[in-house]
């Protein structure tokens, strides 16, 4: 609504011209000081929002620690578990023979197909666009006659496993690479006979035992500094949350012992004297066995001393560490209840989809592999231009021969053609000119083929970007993300750039139909509804006719 009588521009203009001349004085200040500017924002440490969150409604927050909190070296990390893994089925007597850790081979947000010991990536709505037999890539040509007709479900958890979390790569890796020994007919007939279903449990097993059996973590405990990736700006980050009056609380599935290593690593040092990390948090809870923390209710222990030696409690109170209990126990704890609490983790389903489910706890998800992701999209923006012309120019050529394809089918029946390009044009001419954007259509494909292919593959040479399912495309882990994650970024630290107040807005979700903007703008250049007059009154006249 038009404010009359008052220069809307002119008064809304001064304040925020002021703001935007502080902010770059501030900037150029920090530039000076070589401290990040809070320009970060649009950059790949981002906070990306999809469903508008204003952090000042928010009375808690709750963190995962493993690849959220505390962000760990991939390569060592899920590396020490795919050996430990490969060790166990070693000595089940699997063939391991001439087999390495490649983290390249897989990443984040691809789904396993147990039936048929594929790998696939899938777009927003399930169909599968790559797909990956053993640790083979499958052409074009397979995956349509493979999945041509079939959507991924992830409901159907017997067939589809979706790869959640950086814990996944060692255990895809394993299973891939079990899939090529077992098309060898390598694997001993006295372990049994196995389908690709089969193989996945027993490589599945083989991986959770690494998890939970003493080896792994003694390993990482004994020599953290060369696991954990450190963070200097996570400390502050939760400084500033806890000062600005939020209740802040940890709950990871990993047990007592552990967690209090990563965090003491990670935190302590940073930390002064008479503080440790513990002091951070309002509420512990360790072993916590998410998703079914977020689903129901298990008995709560509180951890009594430093060995970890525990006894059953009913409710949590401010200070204490805890195992096991519920995410409802949190609530009432805290007294603080469902759109009030943000829980931010790196597990799309366990930390993501389930508080919010459940509890209609607002979410974050962390996903370290975005700045690699945003530097890709950064380098190959002038390839993807380059392309999407292409594109644009064979659809003009399509457009062209489909109409005088029409205008051929319609001159055997007598009819006019719909275009003057094909009015008053004989038979042979009309083909002769087919003919020729044929050949056109066949040099525009050869050039754009290759360009597709070779799209997103500065993130992943076979699997291209995380986020994108061919050029237009979201992948299907966007979608989940879209769906379940109000925010997301690439670690906890980026909120420091943003402020414990920051209002988070969703960003204007395009539509196809918007198309209308570019066909008015063609058309002319007239007043539309609601547009101000250079004196911020609303100018009355509707142009609907463009
Ligand atoms: N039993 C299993 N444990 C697993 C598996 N994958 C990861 N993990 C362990 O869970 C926690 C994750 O902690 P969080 O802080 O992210 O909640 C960590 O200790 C992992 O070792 C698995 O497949 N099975
Ligand atoms: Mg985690």
């Amino acid at each position: 609504m038009a404010l009359r009588g008052i220069d809307v521009h002119a008064a809304f203009e001064g304040p925020v011209e002021e703001a935007r001349t502080e902010a770059r004085k501030a900037e150029d200040l920090l530039k000076k000081l070589d401290i990040p500017s809070p320009s970060l924002r649009n950059s790949p440490r981002g906070i990306f929002c999809t469903r508008t969150l204003n952090l000042r409604s928010i009375s808690a927050i709750g963190y995962d620690m493993d690849y959220t909190l505390v962000h760990y070296n991939v390569k060592a990390w899920e590396g020490r578990a795919y050996d430990y893994c490969m060790e166990n089925l070693k000595n089940m007597g699997f063939p391991i023979d001439g087999l390495a850790f490649d983290p390249d081979l897989v990443i984040r947000g691809l789904v396993i197909d147990k039936e048929g010991g594929n790998l696939v990536k899938a777009d927003r709505f399930g169909y599968i666009k790559i797909a990956m037999h053993g640790t083979k890539m499958l052409s074009t040509r397979a995956v349509s006659e493979i999945y041509g007709r079939e959507l991924v479900d992830l409901r159907q958890k017997s067939r589809w496993e979706f790869l959640n979390t950086f814990f996944s790569v060692s255990e895809a890796v394993a299973y891939m690479q079990m899939v090529d020994k077992l098309d060898g007919g390598i694997i001993p007939s006295n372990l049994g006979s196995f389908d690709y279903n089969g193989l996945y449990k027993v490589v599945g097993k083989a991986l959770i035992a690494a998890h939970v059996e003493g080896r792994l973590k003694s390993e990482i405990m004994s020599n953290p500094e060369q696991f954990v990736e450190p963070d200097p700006e996570l400390l502050f980050t939760l400084l500033d949350q806890k000062e600005a009056g939020k209740k802040l609380v940890l709950i990871t599935n990993s047990d007592y012992h552990y967690t209090h290593k990563m965090m003491h690593h990670s935190f302590n040092r940073f930390l002064p004297n008479d503080m440790g990390w513990r002091d951070l948090f309002d509420i512990v809870i360790v072993s916590a066995n998410k998703p079914e923390f977020f689903q129901m209710s298990h008995p709560m222990y509180e951890v009594v001393t430093e060995e970890g030696l525990m006894r059953p409690c009913f409710k949590a109170q401010t200070g204490g560490l805890y195992s096991g209990g519920s995410a409802q126990m949190v609530e009432s704890s805290l007294n603080i209840h469902g759109d009030e609490i943000l829980y931010i983790g790196d597990h799309i389903y366990t930390d993501v989809s389930q508080p919010k489910v459940h509890l209609r706890w607002r979410a974050a998800l962390i996903c370290r592999e975005l700045e690699e992701e945003y530097t890709a999209l950064i380098r190959s923006r002038g390839r993807r231009q380059s392309l999407v012309e292409l594109i644009n120019q064979k659809e003009v050529v399509v457009d062209l021969f489909n109409q005088l394809r029409l205008a051929l089918q319609r001159q055997s029946k007598g009819r006019p053609a719909q275009i003057v390009a094909a009015t008053n044009v004989n038979k042979e001419n009309l083909t002769e000119r087919m003919q020729k954007l044929l050949l056109v259509m066949q040099i525009l494909d050869g050039k754009i083929a290759p360009m597709l292919e070779a799209d997103g593959e500065l993130f992943n040479k076979k699997w291209g970007y995380l986020s994108r399912a061919g050029l237009w495309d979201k992948s299907h882990l966007m979608r989940q993300i879209e769906k379940y994650a109000d925010i997301y970024t690439s670690r906890v630290s980026n909120f420091l750039y943003y402020t414990p107040f920051m209002y988070f807005g969703s960003q204007e979700q395009n539509l196809a139909h918007d198309s209308y903007t570019h066909y008015c703008s063609q058309i002319d250049n007239f007043p539309s509804y609601g547009q101000l007059d250079q004196h911020g009154g609303e100018i009355q006249e509707t142009n609907v006719s463009c």
